[in-house]
């Protein structure tokens, strides 16, 4: 199973150069205030111009080499820290594509937006600062340490006061600032999910004239944001003043010290120089250790969030545990439920029971039943979008969950119950149902989904673009696009969720017409007598069980349910005509 850091393993070789180089700097910034001591001590005490020159040019020139290296090491750690991330967004995505129906239940668009977008960018950003400057600072005060111990055993006796008592202040502050970052973090989780929700709903919002509702709701969530991000900053802040406070402190110790044995004549001016500037670099370094550790801690968070979806166990991962030669292809579309229970894994309660029924190859069904009486669950079964907590689904005789899942998607063409387009040309969106389709393919999908006269009408024909900068389709044209990407695949099943339900009778009888040329299994949602009619038989639902099974005189004569329904569309006395 990969866990995000595995991530970086294809970067190991450029993340190494690019520590390498960092060392460089490194050996660079501590070599520098002891080489600035040298040209003190040796040229500036003793006004020799030719010693100042020496050690000045070293110095340049060795600021000059880490200014190279550290050109070179940004350049390595952007390419390991973009690159990680590149390849983590592919496999995020893959692996979102692989997810079931339950699985997207579980996750809200907004969660898997943030994983995407904020997660990957925190990731990639200490990444990159990891490789730049993080891993620099403890090692400056380790080092910076050492330096001061090198050039003035006896001053540097501060260092082992002032540096444990800035550390241990810095990690009581970041005990404190992580939890309120935990917080922070929530706030933006809330707030992205309540922009994102806003703006995939803005229709709706706006047809139910909701905008003062949810300018308040973000109103609530944006306040929370700036309020705990203002709490968590004024804190860090007011830790600043203290850390000041004792690094003053420290420098005006090895000032005063350093006079008194520059007075007695123990060490030189130079010396000293280099201490206050060991002790500048030390404490810059451990106040850095505040950005470094929130920057870790948003990072352990983000890798958290990451790690729980590559962590779930989606069924393409098991595509190749099945044998390809004992399942294949769907060949007739005959289908069989037999004594199936379905409930949804995030409700106990249980959506279908004892669901036993056969399809014949090439027959036609229509599903009929009130509102969340169970279709759309039992439709779900058949493409395995959602498995089924008992009993057997078969089609040609074989176990639904034998087949592998492409090769059992591929054979169904379904429509489910809102259209949903994608931005595009109108072909593309035909197409979308058929890898490498032909032009002659879309168009005859077209014609007899009914849609290919309306297309033809419009400016750009099959050429037109749909959605947000394009043509805003009807309902009902909507409806009629994704049928026709359902038909372009030639499916034995062909499964519509209440699709003609925006259809004009005439329009629907023509659609219905040219699906029987398909000779494919079909099953219909729908709630209109008249497609029922159609069926060779109607499969009646109630409160996820099945009431009735058969032809429409055979019901009209068995179900009371199914004689209310044609009364209600048709009158008392034209169902008893029927
Ligand atoms: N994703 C889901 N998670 C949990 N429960 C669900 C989910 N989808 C549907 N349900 C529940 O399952 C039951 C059956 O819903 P289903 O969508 O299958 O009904 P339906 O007959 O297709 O209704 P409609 O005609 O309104 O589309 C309902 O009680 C519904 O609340």
């Amino acid at each position: 199973m990969k866990t995000v850091l595995s991530f970086l393993k294809p970067y190991k070789l450029p993340a190494a150069v690019a520590f390498a180089l960092m060392l460089v700097e490194l050996a660079v910034e501590l070599a520098l205030p002891f080489l600035l001591g040298k040209m003190i001590n040796e040229g500036v005490v003793n006004q020799d111009l030719s010693t100042i020159l020496k050690w000045g040019s070293i110095m340049i020139t060795l600021a000059f080499i880490a200014f190279i290296a550290g050109l070179i090491n940004s350049f390595y750690a952007s390419h390991v820290s973009w690159g990680f991330a590149y390849d983590l967004r592919e496999e995020l995505f893959a692996k979102i594509q692989a997810f079931s129906f339950s699985h997207l239940n579980q996750y809200p668009t907004s969660a898997l937006m943030t994983r995407f977008s904020n997660d990957i960018r925190q990731m990639q950003n200490t990444i990159y600062m990891i490789l730049r400057i993080m891993s620099k600072a403890p090692l400056i005060v380790i080092g910076g340490v050492v330096m001061a111990f090198i050039v003035n055993a006896k001053l540097a006796i501060i260092f082992l006061i002032t540096v444990p008592l800035l550390v241990g202040f810095v990690l009581w502050v970041l005990k404190i600032a992580s939890k309120l970052f935990q917080n922070v973090q929530k706030s933006v989780d809330t707030l992205n999910q309540v922009m994102q929700e806003n703006l995939i709903g803005m229709r709706l919002i706006k047809a139910f004239s909701r905008r003062k509702h949810e300018e308040a709701r973000f109103k609530k969530a944006n306040q929370s944001l700036a309020e705990r991000t203002r709490a968590t900053f004024r804190f860090v802040e007011a830790s600043m003043p203290v850390l000041l406070f004792v690094m003053n402190m420290s420098l005006l110790f090895i000032i005063w010290l350093g006079n008194a044995q520059v007075v007695a004549g123990t060490t030189n001016v130079g010396d000293v120089v280099a201490m206050i500037n060991y002790a500048l670099r030390v404490s810059m370094s451990i106040s850095m250790f505040t950005f470094i550790i929130m920057a870790f801690s948003r990072m352990q968070a983000s890798t958290k969030r990451v790690n729980d979806i590559l962590h779930i166990h989606t069924e393409e991962a098991q595509k190749v545990e099945w044998n390809d030669t004992t399942a294949n292809h769907v060949q007739r579309g005959a289908i069989s439920f037999q004594h199936v229970y379905f409930s949804y894994p995030t409700h106990k309660e249980s959506v279908l029971h004892d669901i036993t029924f056969n399809v014949n190859s090439g027959e036609r069904i229509a599903v009929m039943g009130a509102t969340g009486a169970g279709k759309t669950s039992l439709f779900q079964l058949i493409p395995r979008l959602y498995k089924a907590n008992h009993g057997i689904i078969t089609i040609d005789d074989q176990d639904v969950t034998s087949y592998p899942l492409n090769q059992l998607r591929d054979s169904i063409g379904y429509v489910p119950q809102s259209p949903l387009l994608f931005t595009g040309m109108i072909k593309e969106n035909i197409a979308w149902g058929k890898a490498r389709a032909t032009m002659g393919e879309i168009i005859q999908a077209a014609k007899d989904a009914q849609i290919h006269e309306t297309i033809m009408q419009l400016n750009e024909r099959y050429e037109t673009k749909v959605g947000q900068k394009g043509v805003n389709l009807s309902g009902g044209q909507k409806q009629r696009i994704s049928i026709a990407r359902a038909l372009i695949r030639k499916p034995k099943i062909l499964m519509l969720d209440d699709s003609t339900s925006a259809l004009d009778l005439a329009t629907e009888s023509r659609l219905l017409e040219a699906i029987e040329t398909y000779h494919c299994t079909t099953l219909i949602i729908t709630q209109k007598i008249s497609t029922a009619m159609r069926a060779d038989r109607i499969l009646l639902l109630d409160r996820g069980e099945i009431l009735a099974l058969g032809t429409h005189q055979s019901l009209l004569k068995s179900s009371k349910l199914y004689q209310r329904i044609v009364e209600s569309q048709f009158g008392k006395e034209v169902s008893h005509a029927k």
